[in-house]
């Protein structure tokens, strides 16, 4: 079985060493030409793992027929890139192949699910089915082989399960499960709430401020992922609340760190002008502001970072708009 991974940024790197170190036959497919030519001669990607050698057995090319005749392929580029990626290898793809999804987050213009974007933008006869595998797990700690565990999440149970097989190993654990609406609306939500969280760090707020924020940014997932058919207990698991846990406490996250970044200056002005990263909580924040006002979901916390974001209003204003909020509504 073949796998090509698309995009030689931290995560395709990191799950492409996991599949090497399983000994698996894979490759990614770069549009860098630093990137790939450090991983092919050094088994490095310094851009994202300064330090870390990588398994020699994973190699790079810019060449993106390498698609052709692939069983697995996984899509590794932030979500804006998805639907165009999908276009670019429809034509070199063979019938029944399972394109993996490991993004977090919406199309920009039509808000859909990345599964929703990959099974309009692929032929149908090409796809066996979409499978996303997301969880809580920093491509830097993946790349150092620290102990992970993630969802293969599929409506296709004997897909996810054959991911499950491709990627397990002693530190890469992956559970499988159907309920694709939670899983991928629970992963797109943290990263909004990953942003308040290092906003109100940046700010000077502490341990129990965190813990607030996590239980509460939880409940607005709930709301919102019930909301379009989400199974409540999905936001318990790796996807919801692990993945809320990890992006909300780690100097890893893109998002905490864009947050604190906002809260330490007190105004978004810097990130909007110097910002290089994938930080998907940003335009997350926008889609769910969008569609919680259209279907009159009360997402406060994800309000505040919009509002901070988009409409320049004050960090150290925004504990008093979440904290002095009407009671009324408040009973658990
Ligand atoms: N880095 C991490 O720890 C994790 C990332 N993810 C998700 O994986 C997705 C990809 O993120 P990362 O690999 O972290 O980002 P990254 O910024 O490290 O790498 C992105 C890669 O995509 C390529 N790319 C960007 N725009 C492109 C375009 N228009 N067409 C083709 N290629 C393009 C870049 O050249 C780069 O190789 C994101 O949705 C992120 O939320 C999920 C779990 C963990
Ligand atoms: O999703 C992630 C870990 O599970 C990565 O988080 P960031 O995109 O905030 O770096």
């Amino acid at each position: 079985m073949r796998t090509v991974i698309i995009g030689s940024g931290s995560w395709g790197t990191a799950l492409g060493q996991v599949l090497a170190d399983n000994q698996q036959d894979v490759i990614v497919y770069g549009r860098n030409q630093a990137e790939v030519s450090d991983i092919n001669e050094n088994h490095h990607n310094t851009k994202y793992f300064k330090e870390t050698e990588l398994n020699p057995l994973l190699t790079a090319t810019q060449d993106l027929s390498v698609v052709e005749g692939a069983d697995f392929v996984l899509l590794a580029v932030p979500t804006i890139a998805i639907e165009d990626m999908c276009k670019k290898i429809d034509g070199y793809l063979k019938p029944n192949t399972i394109v993996i999804n490991v993004s977090k987050g919406f199309h920009p213009e039509t808000n859909e699910r990345m599964s929703d974007v990959i099974r309009r933008s692929i032929s149908s006869n090409k796809l066996s089915s979409v499978v996303s595998l997301i969880g809580p797990s920093h491509a830097e700690e993946v790349v150092i082989r620290q102990l992970t565990t993630i969802d293969a999440i599929s409506l296709k149970m004997e897909d996810a399960k054959q991911v499950q097989m491709l990627f397990s190993n002693r530190y890469f654990r992956i559970y499988t499960g159907s309920d694709e609406i939670g899983s991928e609306l629970g992963a797109a939500l943290k990263n909004v709430m990953a942003i308040a969280s290092g906003i109100l760090s940046g700010l000077g707020y502490q341990d129990n401020t965190r813990a607030a924020l996590i239980t509460r940014g939880l409940q607005e997932m709930v709301r919102y992922g019930t909301f379009f058919g989400g199974q409540e207990r999905t936001f318990m698991g790796l996807t919801g609340i692990g993945d809320l846990i990890v992006t909300c406490t780690s100097k890893h996250s893109r998002n905490f760190e864009c947050g604190y970044q906002i809260g330490q200056e007190n105004t978004v002005d810097n990130f909007w002008a110097n910002n290089t990263k994938t930080v998907e909580g940003v335009r997350t924040a926008k889609i769910v502001h969008r569609v919680a006002e259209k279907n009159h979901i009360s997402m406060p916390i994800c309000e505040e970072v919009y509002q901070i974001l988009y409409n320049h209003k004050k960090p150290d204003t925004c504990a008093d708009s979440l904290m002095l909020r009407d009671l009324k509504e408040e009973f658990r």
